[in-house]
């Protein structure tokens, strides 16, 4: 996967040369590019932003440098992601659908946001999904791009030592995942479930199954309310 990132803190991204993002890169299977807005500004004070049409609080960020910034990065088959507090709410079904594309170009938003004919000017020639974290508002886009890049590149071929662990992982069958325990057996007077530690591996199947219902629905009622009727056991159905 070839991933493009654009902003004016690209230093911001140094921890992506880090832990399994920076193996993904160094095997080839993420080709990571950041790129400085400023590149494509031409005046001495190399200005990105200016104040809003319509008056209001702080500054909008210029279409110019934006726009040739993504003329010269974007490429046949690209998709324009945009971190921001307006987008869609991201979620691993969408980290799922990026993952299965070719070309990512990140564009990192800062002060009140990206002049909006930038994006209109942009889906003119490439898919852009604009996308929000959850509803809180950021500095900038950068951080979000780090998380987004997280869940996305875990989930591409031969990045995760065991595969088997996107398959069990919370949200992964729309369900939050149940508790998991390590040695030692017991830890400050708590001990781990005995279930756990049989050996009975259909039973340790079904007490996590059951976990995992249980604590989907006291913590996220709304994914559990959503959960396929048709996957609940009988006893795991809300009276
Ligand atoms: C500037 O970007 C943001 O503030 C942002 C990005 C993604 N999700 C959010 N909730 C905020």
């Amino acid at each position: 996967m070839k991933v493009d990132i654009i902003s004016i803190f690209p230093d911001y991204f140094a921890p992506l040369e880090l832990s399994l993002i920076g193996k993904a890169r160094t095997t080839g299977t993420l080709d990571l590019t950041v790129h400085d807005l400023r590149t494509w500004t031409h005046d001495v004070h190399r200005t990105v932003d200016d104040s809003p049409y319509g008056g209001g609080p702080g500054m909008v960020m210029r279409p110019e440098p934006w726009g040739q910034a993504l003329d010269a990065v974007a490429a046949a088959g690209a998709t324009l992601v945009v971190p921001s507090p307006v987008g869609k709410p991201f979620a691993q079904a969408d980290a799922h659908e990026l993952a299965g594309l070719d070309h990512l170009i990140f564009a990192c938003g800062r002060y009140e946001g990206i002049d909006q004919r930038v994006i209109d000017d942009a889906a003119d020639r490439m898919p852009v999904r604009e996308v929000s974290l959850g509803d809180y508002v950021l500095f900038g886009g950068e951080v979000a791009v780090i998380v987004i890049l997280e869940a996305v590149t875990r989930l591409l071929p031969g990045v995760l030592g065991n595969a088997d662990s996107l398959t069990e992982e919370s949200h992964a069958a729309g369900l939050l995942e149940a508790p998991v325990y390590t040695k030692p057996q017991s830890w400050r007077g708590r001990e781990v479930p005995e279930v756990l530690r049989s050996g009975d591996h259909g039973r340790i199947a079904r007490w996590r199954r059951e976990q995992s219902l249980l604590r989907t629905a006291a913590r996220r009622p709304d994914l559990y309310a959503s959960y396929p009727p048709e996957h609940l056991d009988k006893k795991d159905r809300k009276a």
